[in-house]
């Protein structure tokens, strides 16, 4: 199974730019532009980068991305790590990866927030050129930003849609600012056209995700971990076929689940709700896809065919263009000819 899960053609539809800075380019960047970093050593600075072993919540696992932050406030930054991260994934055999970031999160030394989305295209065009992987970006609003400035990011999306910008998303802390919050930014989003997704029942209720698409017009879940509590929403998901993006190990640093055998990503599966597979934080949560496929062979019984399947569930969940699905498909045919699954 190691090897088949090497080679299986992989699709990314949850991954955190901030998230997923490899520690060498975090020193990099920091000696380049002289931001002091609070490690002495590669070892040293990884393990800063990680959600520790004793977190707790979503909270506490929020706070890992404020030093990856301190040195994403350059175009040179981000470009860069964008670019690597979608390497990263192409090395895994992902054919299709979004890419999301919040762009107010990178202003801090004046870089507007279409700055920080022309970068960010830039390094995905790069690693495209480079590898076999097609990139898209997803524009992130923060839960604990104003309207006003998730409106921003909103308007600014709207200017890149199919520019490289597919989605808006709503990230941060679900704990303390209830997705009614931002009712307004997505209905703008939804209004201009652009496809929404956002992170909801990971650390509030299945209520959460009811509101995310009732009122927030949201076409996928990140994370839906809590879904279970609801039969109507459920239901709802179902009905409107809205698919999940789960992050198995993400859930279980972030106490989404008690514990990883208490995962419902198998149980979903079966009641023919949209499971995709996703790493969420590679760096954070010192994951990628191959991890999170391993995770899902050895704990949860996932086999060729279950892989297979949440492949296709990506691919017509998926943001991009609709008419790149079709040759998007193909690969994946090709490659699972090519290992006889
Ligand atoms: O799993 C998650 N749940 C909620 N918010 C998250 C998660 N992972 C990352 N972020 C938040 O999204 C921001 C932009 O990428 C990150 O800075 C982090 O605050
Ligand atoms: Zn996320």
């Amino acid at each position: 199974m190691n090897e088949l899960i090497n080679r299986l053609p992989k699709i990314e539809l949850h991954c955190h730019l901030d998230g997923c800075v490899r520690p060498q380019t975090l020193a990099d960047i920091a000696r380049r532009e002289g931001i002091e970093l609070p490690a002495g050593s590669l070892e040293e600075l990884t393990t800063l980068m990680k959600v520790p072993p004793s977190c707790s919540s979503l909270v506490e696992a929020l706070k890992c991305f404020e030093l990856p932050l301190k040195c994403m406030q350059t175009p040179y930054a981000l470009e860069r790590i964008a670019m690597e991260l979608a390497e990263d994934a192409a090395r895994e055999n992902v054919k299709y990866i979004e890419v999301r970031f919040a762009p107010h999160l990178h202003t801090e030394q004046g870089m507007t927030v279409e700055d920080a989305i022309v970068s960010v295209g830039a390094g995905l065009a790069a690693a495209e050129k480079k590898t076999d992987i097609i990139a898209r970006m997803i524009v992130t609003c923060m839960r604990n930003h104003s309207v006003e400035v998730n409106i921003e990011a909103v308007r600014a999306a709207a200017k890149f849609l199919g520019k490289g910008v597919v989605g808006v998303d709503l990230a941060g802390d679900e704990e303390n600012f209830p997705p009614e919050l931002h009712e307004k930014v997505f209905q703008l989003a939804d209004e201009l056209g652009i496809p929404v997704t956002i992170h909801a029942g990971e650390a509030g209720g299945a209520n959460n995700i009811r509101t995310a698409v009732e009122r927030l017009h949201a076409r996928r879940i990140g994370h839906g971990v809590r879904l279970y509590e609801d039969a109507g929403a459920q239901q709802l998901l179902h009905d409107r076929n809205i698919p999940l993006e789960m992050c198995v190990t993400s859930n279980v640093q972030s106490k989404a689940v008690d514990s990883l055998e208490k995962h419902p990503i198998r149980s979903y599966l079966e009641r023919g709700i949209g499971v995709t597979v996703n790493s969420d934080n590679r760096t954070v949560s010192d994951t990628d896809l191959t991890k999170e496929y391993q995770l899902l062979a050895d704990h949860f019984q996932f086999k060729a065919a279950d892989f297979k399947k949440v492949a296709v569930q990506a691919i017509e969940a998926a943001f991009v263009e609709p008419e790149l699905k079709p040759e998007l498909l193909r690969k994946f045919q090709e490659e699972w000819d090519k290992l006889g699954i």
